[in-house]
């Protein structure tokens, strides 16, 4: 192996140990937000509230497209990642309703 490739491979061995403890965080962070999405799931079906309110998406989205930029990510991503996560929210609190 040459010095330039050991350097290659030290170099993707940080990388992935980062990626690994950023996607422990990922995971860590999307159990806490799914807690609280159940609490608010419940509290909804007991006071018979609807599952879904599309005002308060919006302006998640908003927020979030906005932060976004800042953290030179691709807005239309976090949009279709935060989409996809209320989605799986609104299922559950369908859930609760039943
Ligand atoms: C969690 C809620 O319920 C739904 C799920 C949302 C979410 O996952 O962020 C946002 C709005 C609602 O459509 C809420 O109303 O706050």
């Amino acid at each position: 192996m040459t010095d330039t490739v050991k350097r290659a491979a030290e170099l993707l061995k940080g990388h992935r140990a980062s990626i690994d403890r950023l996607d422990a965080i990922l995971v860590y962070t999307l159990g806490e937000r799914f807690k609280h999405t159940q609490a608010v799931g419940k509290l909804k079906a007991e006071h018979d509230l609807p599952p879904s309110d599309p005002a308060r998406e919006a302006a998640q989205i908003a927020r979030l497209e906005d932060l976004a930029k800042e953290a030179d990510l691709d807005p239309e991503f976090a949009k279709k990642f935060l989409n996809f996560i209320i989605a799986e929210v609104i299922q559950h609190h369908k859930q609760h309703q039943t």
